[in-house]
């Protein structure tokens, strides 16, 4: 497997610069985390493979045609051979819909150098009843995922669905309820559990590289502040927008919590149910444009602060000067991740054993030189909805049912706390196949 543009440096006494080597592959194990099906030599020297050499093939269908739609299924389209070096799964996007019309399909699939073989539809309906797609991606507003989920969910397609999963922990539910009466596949698509950098540092947490990992800092802001005391989106804009279910908590925050929860939360061997105390700044609109939270396991003597903002940045540039955007704090150290959250590329290892030493280990994300040099980072985790539907997994062990529900539960309690409310038409628990959001009559 290529490691491309990763490398450790070490700062402090006794540093040094090199190669990234295996032991401590940011890519973590192969058979383990990717499943590949590479050649296996048992101890008497005979050769096989884990599974068929014939990579699996996930259809996909696209729902919607915003940023998010275009970036992931650009990543899709790339070559998981040569990108990733991945060679069990692979991708086909058989189809894209607009709520609103074909011709937006259409443009969709030009714009992003389609096959000619993938198919526009003008409406959600048609792109849930096609017989060939496998998975449909809802890549609409949170406003709109629980009727849009629920859409594609009843027509018995497998769901990968973007984050904020729901406006509510209640219709997060009713979708996991939904999943496992269809008996099918079903994800809230944070990408970021997927990336090498969080797949590496939840196993050195395990390892106990840190000792044991008592608080976690994790912001994701950005810097909209205008000098009118606004921010700089407009109030239609799903940013801000309550009708689309717009602040910072369930756009960002979410990655914040995706920090403390991965890093904790997920990796507690008896789970326990986080207390929360939160405060919310509100935007005129009536969405949160800040948000901190702090939640507690007091079983595990832990806590883990999420921040959000849409006013402050997370770091004054690019560089980081302002400080890591995650700060994993153990008994025995720290791990210090370069933000942004959604994508990090950069972790330190400060161990308080090592004598100041620092361990730096960074990350890049690999381009498709046949697809104009494109990547984003969203492969990973479509190559992990390829492998757990290939295997019949309902559900992915890197973001599991359950955590989505709790996540969504924390953010709940904390709106509910600051007193942001959402109107019923993105509330409502109650499926509506004819709802606005599900027909795109606005
Ligand atoms: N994982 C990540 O890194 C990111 C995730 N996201 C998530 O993806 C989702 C979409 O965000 P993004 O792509 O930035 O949003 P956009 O506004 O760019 O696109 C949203 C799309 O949803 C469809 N839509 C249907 N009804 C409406 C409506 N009433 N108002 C607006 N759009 C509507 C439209 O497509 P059409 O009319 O063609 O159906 C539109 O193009 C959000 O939940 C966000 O949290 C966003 C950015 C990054
Ligand atoms: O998921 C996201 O990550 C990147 C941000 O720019 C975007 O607003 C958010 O939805």
């Amino acid at each position: 497997m290529a490691i491309r543009g990763r490398f450790i440096r070490e700062t402090g006494p006794g540093a040094q610069t090199g190669e990234c080597p295996a032991a401590i592959n940011p890519m973590g194990p192969r058979r383990s985390q990717f499943g590949n099906n590479d050649p296996i030599e048992d101890d008497e020297g005979n050769i096989s493979t884990m599974a068929s050499n014939t990579p699996f093939t996930l259809k996909w269908g696209i729902m919607a045609t915003g940023w998010i739609a275009d970036a992931f299924t650009r990543d899709l389209l790339t070559n998981p051979t040569t990108t990733r070096g991945v060679h069990d799964v692979r991708h086909e996007v058989v189809a894209v819909a607009s709520s609103s019309a074909k011709e937006r399909a259409e443009e969709f699939l030009v714009k992003i150098k389609a096959p000619s073989s993938a198919k526009a539809y003008g409406s959600y309906h048609e792109l849930v009843a096609d017989p060939e797609i496998d998975i449909i991606y809802v890549a609409t507003p949170h406003s709109h995922h629980f009727q849009n989920a629920m859409l594609a969910l009843e027509a018995g397609k497998n769901v990968l669905c973007e984050k904020s999963l729901t406006v509510t922990a209640s219709q997060a539910h009713k979708l996991v309820d939904k999943a496992k009466e269809k008996n099918v596949f079903f994800m809230e698509a944070v990408w970021t559990r997927y990336q090498p950098i969080s797949i590496k540092i939840r196993e050195l947490i395990q390892s106990g590289v840190i000792g044991p990992v008592y608080r976690v800092v994790a912001d994701l802001s950005f810097g909209n502040d205008k000098p009118d005391g606004t921010v700089s989106f407009a109030d239609t804009n799903r940013m801000v927008n309550p009708d689309l279910a717009g602040g910072a908590l369930l756009d960002l925050g979410i990655y914040s919590l995706t920090w403390v929860f991965q890093t904790m939360y997920h990796l507690q061997k008896e789970k326990e149910k986080p207390k929360v105390v939160a405060a919310v700044q509100k935007y005129h609109t009536g969405a949160d444009e800040a948000t901190s939270i702090i939640v507690q396991w007091p079983q595990h003597k832990s806590q883990g602060i999420a921040l959000t903002s849409l006013r402050l940045a997370t770091g004054v540039d690019k560089e980081n000067t302002g400080g890591p955007a995650i700060r994993i704090q153990g008994s025995g150290g720290e791990i210090h991740v370069t933000g942004p959250a959604y994508r990090p590329l950069q972790y330190k290892v400060i161990r308080s054993d090592a004598g100041g030493k620092i361990e730096t280990v960074d990350f890049s994300i690999p381009k498709d030189p046949e697809r104009d040099d494109w990547g984003h980072g969203m492969f990973w985790e479509a190559d992990e909805c390829a492998r757990c539907i290939r295997d019949g997994k309902k559900e992915s062990e890197s973001m599991p049912w359950e955590e989505s529900l709790v996540i969504m539960e924390v953010m709940d309690e904390a709106l509910k706390q600051g007193g942001v409310t959402y109107p019923d038409l993105i509330t409502t628990d109650v499926f509506d196949a004819q709802s606005p959001l599900n027909t795109g009559k606005r």
